[in-house]
């Protein structure tokens, strides 16, 4: 899954390699990646050291996963009171303040603080330094706090310094000034009316949850539907869901130019030819997230990128220096909580043991879910992929308006798609659309991580009435697909010589 070839630079002749070190695994940063891998060589019996110059637990703490899935929580609630009459309520009210709601997505952050902090990890044996890390030889970090400098001889480096908000160079941006994912947590008062540039997972996230706490929103996507990495009737469910809540959601539009008009800020966009003036009060920039690959030692050391801007990583995660690995956002190719626990795990076993066996990262199984309403979750391929990559597969489709429990939720909407190869029980991949999609993934991604098809689906027995047995009767579609037609005829021709 590496896009570069990563060609291993002879550190020997250019540095002088310490005779003993300070630590076995220095990690630059204490987010998902940085964690797991300080955990995992503590558990292991290796002196670690983690640098952290920012917050513990990094972006999915502070600024990424939690306090977005935090907002949508409340913002559901809100969503939910409106369908009251859905639930054989005359009515339901509620009152609140935008800034509560803040609040509480702060407490929340503040309740799971303690899982990534530094007395939790001092516990469990990682020396933990706050202060900003330099890699200044491949043996040697210099870290700086504002309280001293000093430099610490390694046996590895890992490089987990994760990603930021990627800021596109559009004329007038800056003097309008802008939120991202880094800082629209501060907001305390709502935006009348919230402009949100992009339509993937962060922009689609917090359209919705703004969108239900009652913030006018208009959403800007340059490609021809929103979250474009899924199928376009996967795309197309999500915008039905997006219009029908009143979210303005503006696709193929190219942003030109912010400007300011009579005191009201104002995006000039292009769309077919076209120019389209959009009024906004705030503007949220999602487009993507930058590696963070300078301002500690990458350059200077000719560490390598890939054509991504990431630190290239060879199938064992380990950058041009062999001793220095890297993992989570900063390298790719996924950029997500799991993925960075993922390539964590092969860090540190591959930089304390790799003398003796090494291990290549295994991506073949992973998943994802956008927390939007109706949730989308995926594991291995789609459709359009599939297809762009020439895999022949059959489908199987399971519509959830058919399954007891969303009937009895009032949630009967969405579906489960699986692909299989053709003729044989072996899923390819798997999407659902719908409540709870992102915890139902998890029974595909066991069966396809262990090689079971949808006949062991089928065979095990799922509780009555839920979510999950949606599973099994995905698998019975692709069961009855595949009933043996002439076998059904003698079956026939047996029952009917039985009754004589
Ligand atoms: C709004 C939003 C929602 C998200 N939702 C989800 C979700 O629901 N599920 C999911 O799986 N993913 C989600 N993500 C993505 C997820 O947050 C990231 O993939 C994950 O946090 C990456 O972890 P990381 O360890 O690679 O980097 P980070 O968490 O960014 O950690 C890097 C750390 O390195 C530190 N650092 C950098 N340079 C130095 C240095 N020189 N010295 C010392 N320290 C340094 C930084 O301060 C930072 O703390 C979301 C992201 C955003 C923005
Ligand atoms: N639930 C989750 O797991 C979750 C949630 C949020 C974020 N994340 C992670 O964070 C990453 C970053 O998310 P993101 O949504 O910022 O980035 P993204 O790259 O996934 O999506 C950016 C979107 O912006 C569009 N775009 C690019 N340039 C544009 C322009 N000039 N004008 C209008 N639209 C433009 C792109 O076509 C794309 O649809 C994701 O890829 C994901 O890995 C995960």
């Amino acid at each position: 899954m590496t896009d570069t070839v990563v060609t291993a630079v002879n550190h020997d002749t250019k540095w002088r390699k310490p005779k003993k070190f300070d630590t076995n695994l220095l990690v630059i940063g204490a987010g998902s990646g940085g964690l797991v891998t300080a955990y995992i060589a503590a558990a292991v019996q290796a002196k670690v050291t983690l640098v952290e110059k920012h917050l513990m637990g990094g972006d999915c703490l502070n600024t990424g996963c939690v306090p977005s899935k935090a907002l949508i929580r409340s913002a559901k609630f809100l969503s939910q009171l409106s369908r009251a009459s859905e639930f054989g309520m005359k009515t339901a009210s509620v009152d609140f303040d935008f800034a509560d709601v803040m609040t509480r997505v702060h407490n929340i952050v503040q309740t799971i603080a303690p899982h990534d902090s530094i007395e939790r990890y001092t516990a469990l044996g990682v020396d933990v330094i706050t202060g900003t890390a330099k890699i200044i030889s491949p043996w040697q970090v210099e870290i700086s706090s504002a309280a001293s400098t000093r430099i610490i001889s390694t046996r590895s480096i890992v490089i987990a310094a994760g990603a930021k908000p990627f800021i596109p160079c559009i004329p007038g941006l800056a003097a309008v000034g802008y939120l991202t994912s880094d800082t629209v947590w501060q907001l305390r008062e709502k935006p009348k009316r919230l402009l949100i540039l992009g339509g993937g997972p962060i922009g689609c996230e917090l359209a919705q949850a703004f969108a239900r706490l009652g913030c006018h929103v208009t959403q800007l996507e340059i490609a021809s539907r929103l979250m474009s990495r899924e199928d376009t009737d996967v795309s197309a469910r999500v915008l039905a869901k997006f219009q029908q809540e009143g979210i303005s959601v503006l696709l193929a539009h190219k942003a030109l130019q912010f400007c300011t008009s009579n005191g009201e800020k104002l995006l000039i966009a292009e769309y077919q030819g076209q120019e389209v003036r959009i009024g906004f009060d705030q503007v949220l920039v999602a487009l993507g997230r930058t590696a963070n690959v300078t301002g500690y030692g990458v350059e200077e050391m000719g560490i390598t990128l890939s054509p991504r801007q990431t630190i290239a990583i060879n199938d064992f995660q380990q950058t041009n220096y062999p001793n220095i690995y890297a993992c989570g956002d900063v390298a790719g190719p996924y950029q997500f909580t799991h993925t960075a626990a993922h390539q964590a795990w092969y860090v540190a076993v591959n930089a304390l043991f790799g003398a003796f066996k090494k291990f290549r990262t295994d991506y073949s199984m992973i998943p994802w879910s956008t927390f939007v309403d109706p949730e989308v979750a995926r594991v291995g391929l789609n459709e359009q992929e599939a297809k762009a990559q020439g895999i022949a597969y059959e489908l199987s489709l399971y519509p959830l308006n058919d399954l007891d429990r969303a009937i009895t939720d009032s949630q009967a909407h969405g579906f489960i798609k699986v692909l299989t190869q053709p003729k044989k029980d072996k899923i390819l991949g798997v999407t659902i659309v719908g409540e709870h999609a992102g915890d139902l993934i998890a029974e595909f991604v066991l069966a396809m991580k262990y090689n079971l098809g949808l006949n062991k689906i089928l065979a095990t027995i799922h509780i009555y009435p839920t979510m999950a047995e949606a599973n099994k009767h995905v698998a019975g579609v692709w069961k009855r697909q595949h009933t043996p037609q002439k076998l059904l005829v003698w079956l026939a021709r047996y029952h009917r010589w039985c009754r004589g």
